[in-house]
């Protein structure tokens, strides 16, 4: 049976002035498909990353995400899709119950929809002892779970995460990743970036970023044999190399 594209990305250019950031970038990403979208710092995932959401315009070339394009039907797209950006995107000076209403109006959930959520959040994330409290005196890495749960609330077909776990132990980053699995494993698309190269290994498949240009993109065992080496740090390690 042909698996179901749910994004699917042809010659993605973006230009700043005389400078293009994303260079005519291909590539499909598949129903309940982890994708791992790795490059170093300023390589271009995250204006590829705000293309693919509708934020921002391509310069050129197409993107189809969850059966609309980028470009002519960005509010389509932004309701098809949660995005959990790298900066933390709650309110502090509001308790956990107050964030979630206030995100599901914001997705279009009604009243009865939204209690039901703040019931399933908080046993899902065993918050009962802080259900009141202020955001803002969670520790990150249960501000980064909560944040996830919320860019879940109207059960989007695909969840971007632009480098989720910064800045928590590994121990947390691994909690993470249980969500996340526990997500695709019900059908829900993700499309990560990252830094950290123990995550990459976690994902189905893998893109790698180099100046603009996708320059690997595979599944991370086929990676490593591709480039003869043990881990997807030493891939990243190699590919980084070989282009200077
Ligand atoms: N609005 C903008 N105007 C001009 N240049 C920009 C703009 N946004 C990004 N850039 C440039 O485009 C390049 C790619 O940036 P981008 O933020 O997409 O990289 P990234 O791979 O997401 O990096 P990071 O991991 O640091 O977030 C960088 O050189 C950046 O300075």
């Amino acid at each position: 049976m042909e698996r179901e594209k749910i994004i699917s990305v042809k010659n993605l250019t973006k230009e700043f002035g005389h400078f293009t950031a994303v260079k005519g970038i291909s590539f499909d990403v598949y129903k309940g498909e982890i994708f791992g979208f790795l490059g170093a710092n300023g390589a271009g995932k995250t204006t590829a990353m705000k293309m693919l959401i509708g934020i921002s315009n391509p310069t050129s070339g197409e993107a189809n995400v969850a059966g609309f394009d980028v470009h002519s039907q960005a509010d389509m797209v932004k309701k098809s899709i949660g995005y959990m950006s790298q900066k933390f995107s709650m309110y502090d000076d509001l308790t956990i119950k107050e964030n979630i209403t206030f995100f599901g109006g914001i997705y279009g959930l009604s009243r009865i929809q939204i209690k039901q959520k703040i019931a399933q959040l908080i046993e899902e994330l065993e918050l009962q002892e802080v259900a009141n409290n202020l955001v803002g005196s969670l520790p990150l890495g249960w501000k980064q779970k909560l944040s996830f749960s919320v860019a879940l609330l109207h059960e989007p077909k695909i969840v971007f995460l632009d480098e989720p776990t910064g800045g928590v132990d590994p121990i947390t980053r691994r909690q993470f990743w249980e969500m996340i699995y526990t997500q695709a494993y019900k059908g829900t698309t993700i499309f990560v970036t990252t830094h950290y190269m123990d995550e990459a290994e976690y994902c189905d498949r893998v893109s790698i970023m180099v100046d603009g240009s996708i320059e690997a993109l595979d599944t991370p065992k086929n990676l490593k044999e591709q480039f003869k080496v043990d881990s997807m740090n030493d891939v990243f390690l190699k590919l980084a190399r070989n282009i200077e």
